[in-house]
């Protein structure tokens, strides 16, 4: 089959809506698409920023390779003035992380987010301009997730003014951050603060590693990368790295000091700010991630999606052709919750980009209060959209059958370079463990006259949400945005009010919540979940301009909270929110729904507006000529740069000739 062409294009014109206005609606605005699609095409138009050869380069190369596009796309953004924006894009649409990742990403905010007006006076600057290249050490080899526990030492020096940065322990090695390896020329690190003995706990610093003029690591400092990663190239671009502090003195004024101060004297002195905002920069990132999910995942289904509308398995008759694989139900129950989910993702992760918006102007104006919702939404929501778009990646390498498994469809290293994004920036689990706290405390508080507040202001109906039963007689019962609502609040207090209950029965809260915390788990998943559910449907609830756009959002938002009680109909069966027959009434709706998304899956892809450059996937392509180019690619590979190979004559030959020895013996 050769017609790869014309069956896109074919599909394309089955859409049922103008696929023009859904890419204003995923972009975000028309300004952000115009934004995008201009610096996409810039990015993919520039030989220099090619990336089909990225998974024959050894680490060596791969890691120069980066360093080249780093430092050339730095020398663009200047030349064409790119705005802070605009230069974020750039660097999103070169698709190979880099230590300029972590310097615009992490040690940038951190200093904006904690350093006072006179160090960012000072540093940022500098940073902007890279004048110098900053990371994010906080992980050691033997501590990440907790944070507390940390064990590297900022002791201060009264004599000198100074504090003295040590790495006591081989575990206190810093291990991780990215950047580090063999760029970064300052680190924010993370130390226990020592003042006269006493312990304050982890702060910020500072501190330069390496010189600027020779870029070796400076008196005290071991330095280096931490070694190969998963995937071939993946990830392997990043010189994730390994610091050693052995007494290494930094000014006073370099600890980052808006949450708290060391005076001259030596005195600790706590702003009128929680010390928690020492991890503010982890909140800036984990929502940054959340919209990034839905960048990966949906270049994961655009990629699945094409393909699957291009190849044909089973089904012909009298010599006609085979069946599209996108036309098996099989194939459209898995693909099409993915493609609900990237929409879902997209959606709450421009709502919690607002809320963090929201709380860091909050902030700035001494008010707390939000914080603990923004902690546990960036943390819950990180967790739930990582898991869910590593998860999806990999459905979709599967969905593409053998040749998902080629690193020319794209798959593999998307998948490589997105998985341990469940692991960084606070491992998925931990974070829901923080969620689950947060959900403790929230029904502990009911009956005290605290009326909960944002995602959990749900929690206020306690008692009517506890008797509630679903009145779904019907499957289309299903689409009313307010049955599906209830039933997900019902199904999330319910879950949590039984975690609540069974820790009261602990004389211990701590080892209580250590004994159920499987079940905290599931419940803060609940809770997430109901989250995304209703960040989708709000959006619903605004002005959706376009032929067809809404209704094609309405289909995917009832296709993303139905497949997600599918999914966990354990859960809402068992709390008695659902009856097994109104379950069976959801998957009935979920195969219409199925039906009603086909003939504009391709078009509900095609609105991702990704370049073929971008997408790097010969299986995804816009045209849909995958066959040729699959067959044209393959002989690109080193391996068939000669007819018989390096080794043949070594070691395969003589085997051949020992063999046909023997047999004439
Ligand atoms: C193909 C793709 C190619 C290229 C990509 C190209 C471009 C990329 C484009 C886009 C990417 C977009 C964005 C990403 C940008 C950069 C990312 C890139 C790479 C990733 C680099 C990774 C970096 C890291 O991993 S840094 C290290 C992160 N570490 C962690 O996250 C540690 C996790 N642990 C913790 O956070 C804490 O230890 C804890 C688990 C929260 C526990 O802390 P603690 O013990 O102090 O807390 P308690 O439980 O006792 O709670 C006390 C109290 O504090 C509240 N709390 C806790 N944390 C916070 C917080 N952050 N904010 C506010 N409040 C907090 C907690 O709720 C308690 O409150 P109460 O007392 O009221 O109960
Ligand atoms: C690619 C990559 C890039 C990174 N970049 C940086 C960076 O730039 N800067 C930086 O500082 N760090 C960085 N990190 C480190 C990262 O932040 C940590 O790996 C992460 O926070 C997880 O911590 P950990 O490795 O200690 O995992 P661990 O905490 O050791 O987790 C191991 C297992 O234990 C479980 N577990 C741990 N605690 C609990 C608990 N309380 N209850 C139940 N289960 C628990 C986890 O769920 C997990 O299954 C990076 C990591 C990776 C993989």
């Amino acid at each position: 089959m050769e017609d790869g062409v014309d069956h896109l294009a074919f599909e394309r014109n089955k859409a049922q809506f103008d696929v023009e206005d859904m890419k204003i609606i995923w972009a975000g605005s028309r300004q952000d698409f115009e934004l995008s699609d201009r610096i996409s095409r810039l990015v993919a138009s520039d030989p220099a920023f090619r990336k089909d050869d990225r998974t024959t380069l050894d680490r060596k190369e791969l890691f120069k390779n980066t360093l080249r596009k780093a430092a050339y796309a730095w020398k663009r953004i200047n030349e064409l003035r790119l705005n802070e924006q605009e230069a974020y894009k750039l660097r999103s649409f070169v698709d190979q992380p880099a230590f300029t990742d972590l310097h615009w990403g992490m040690f940038v905010p951190a200093i904006q987010g904690q350093g006072t007006d006179e160090q960012q006076q000072k540093w940022l600057p500098l940073a902007y301009r890279m004048q110098i290249i900053g990371c994010y050490a906080q992980t050691e080899l033997g501590h990440g997730s907790n944070v507390q526990g940390l064990e590297t030492t900022a002791t201060f020096d009264p004599k000198t003014d100074e504090f003295v940065i040590h790495s006591p322990t081989l575990t206190s090695s810093k291990w991780w951050p990215g950047g580090l390896g063999k760029i970064s020329t300052h680190a924010v690190a993370y130390a226990r603060l020592i003042i006269g003995g006493e312990d304050h706990g982890v702060h910020g610093f500072i501190v330069q590693l390496r010189s600027l003029d020779d870029h070796l690591p400076l008196p005290g400092i071991t330095i280096g990368d931490i070694g190969m990663k998963f995937g071939n190239a993946a990830y392997n671009t990043m010189d994730n790295g390994v610091l050693r502090f052995d007494h290494v003195r930094i000014p006073r004024n370099q600890m980052l000091m808006r949450v708290s101060q060391v005076t001259r004297e030596g005195k600790y002195v706590s702003s009128n700010v929680p010390r928690q905002l020492v991890y503010g920069t982890m909140v800036n990132v984990r929502q940054k991630i959340v919209a990034d999910a839905s960048v990966a995942l949906s270049r994961a289904v655009c990629i699945a999606t094409r393909y699957s509308a291009v190849r044909r398995q089973f089904g012909s008759h009298n010599g006609g052709l085979e069946t599209q694989v996108i036309d098996y139900k099989t194939q459209q129950a898995r693909l099409f919750p993915l493609l609900a989910s990237a929409y879902a993702f997209r959606f709450v992760g421009g709502w919690l980009k607002w809320l963090y918006m929201d709380v860091t102007e909050r902030l700035q104006a001494n008010d707390f209060s939000t914080l603990p919702e923004a902690h546990a939404c960036t943390a819950g929501l990180k967790s739930l959209t990582t898991t869910a778009t590593a998860d999806g990646i990999e459905e979709c390498r599967k969905l593409c059958g053998g040749h998902g498994y080629l690193c020319s469809s794209g798959l593999p290293e998307l998948f490589a370079v997105y998985v341990p994004a469940c692991t960084y920036e606070g491992d998925n689990v931990v974070l829901l463990l923080q969620v689950a706290r947060h959900l403790m405390k929230t029904v502990s508080q009911l009956g005290s006259g605290n009326k909960p507040v944002g995602t959990t202001a749900y929690m206020a109906r306690v008692e009517q949400l506890m008797q509630y039963h679903s009145d779904v007689e019907k499957a289309e019962d299903w689409l009313k945005p307010n049955v599906v609502l209830e039933a997900f609040e019902a199904r999330a207090s319910r879950m949590s009010v039984a975690c609540a209950q069974n820790l009261s029965k602990f004389a211990n809260p701590e080892e209580g919540f250590q004994e159920l915390a499987a079940d905290l788990v599931d419940a803060a998943v609940a809770h997430c979940q109901l989250i995304v559910v209703s960040k989708f449907i709000e959006k619903l609830q605004q002005d959706i301009p376009g032929k067809g756009v809404k209704k094609q959002l309405e289909v995917l938002c009832s296709i993303y909270a139905l497949f997600l009680l599918h999914k966990h109909l354990g859960d809402f069966l068992s709390t008695g929110c659902i009856n097994p027959k109104q379950g069976s009434l959801a998957s009935e709706q979920l195969r219409n729904l199925y039906s009603q998304v086909r003939p504009n899956a391709i078009a509900l892809v095609d609105a991702f507006n990704y370049t073929d450059h971008y997408l790097g996937s010969i299986l995804g392509r816009y045209d849909g000529n995958v066959y040729p180019k699959l067959y044209e690619e393959a002989w690109k590979d080193p391996l068939n740069d000669s007819v018989v190979p390096d080794g043949f004559k070594e070691y395969i030959q003589p085997m051949l000739k020992q063999q046909l020895r023997n047999a004439r013996l």
